[in-house]
């Protein structure tokens, strides 16, 4: 499975604010960009903590792009996926709307109630790990479904938790021309930290973009 991660931050790293209240940083170029990105996967996740504070839909937005995705076989829409150690994805979320198919992937101690109210409202549980889900595992079981380009959104606790397992391919951070600021805002990759082997990135592409900077890279 190819993993590509994006995400918009601050000039100062941020993700969003300390009360995590959806904030744009990225400008129309750039959220036009990420509408194609989704286009072009077959999946699209987030971690339980941006559902929670975003209420994201994950969709592709764009008729064309769509129309596209119909024109070389897939579905109209990219699939959405969810880590979510404790199933705390609310029913009426937009993810579990029916504009596309949605996996949850929880861990393994969860509650049975909790798992038929969501497989209630549409969504495909996977039950992987413990405390938290065991993202090899869990990507595993997506690509036996036939997901084979995976996109990343966030937030910084899933990002880093990626990375940490050696799961992504690529990184792709748009820095836009604001500072948030706050040491308890989210920021690209939280979690625990690295503290002695950190990731190595290569530098592929650089682009000035809605008055900050898309900077791509792949993971070595
Ligand atoms: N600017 C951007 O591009 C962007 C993108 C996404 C999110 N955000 C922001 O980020 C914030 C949310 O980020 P966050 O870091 O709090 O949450 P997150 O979205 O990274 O979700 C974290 C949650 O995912 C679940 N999870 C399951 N398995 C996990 C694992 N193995 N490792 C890590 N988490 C696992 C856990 O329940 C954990 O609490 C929000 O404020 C949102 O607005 C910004
Ligand atoms: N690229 C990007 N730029 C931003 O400035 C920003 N705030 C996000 N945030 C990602 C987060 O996951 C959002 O929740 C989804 O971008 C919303 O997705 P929808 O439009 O609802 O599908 N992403």
């Amino acid at each position: 499975m190819h993993v590509v991660v994006n995400a918009a931050m601050s000039a100062d790293g941020k993700l969003s604010t300390r009360e995590r209240e959806p904030i744009a940083i990225s400008g129309g170029t750039d959220f036009d960009r990420v509408d194609g990105l989704r286009a072009d996967s077959d999946a699209v996740m987030v971690g339980v903590g941006t559902v929670l504070a975003d209420d994201p839909s994950l969709t592709v937005d764009d008729p064309d792009r769509i129309a596209a995705r119909r024109g070389r076989g897939k579905s109209p829409q990219p699939a959405r996926v969810v880590a979510d150690s404790r199933a705390r994805t609310p029913p009426d979320a937009r993810v579990l709307d029916d504009e596309a198919e949605t996996y949850l992937l929880v861990g393994e101690r969860t509650a049975s109630e909790k798992v038929e109210r969501l497989d209630r409202a549409g969504a495909t549980v996977i039950a992987t790990g413990q405390a938290r889900v065991d993202l090899p595992a869990g990507l595993d079981a997506l690509e036996s479904r036939g997901i084979d380009r995976l996109m990343v959104e966030g937030g910084g606790e899933l990002i880093f938790s990626l990375f940490d397992a050696g799961l992504v391919d690529e990184l792709s951070v748009f820095v836009g021309p604001m500072v948030i600021g706050g040491r308890d805002a989210p920021t690209l990759a939280d979690g625990d930290g690295f503290l002695e082997e950190f990731p190595d990135l290569e530098l592929i592409g650089v682009e000035r973009m809605d008055g900050g900077v898309l900077l791509q890279w792949d993971v070595a």
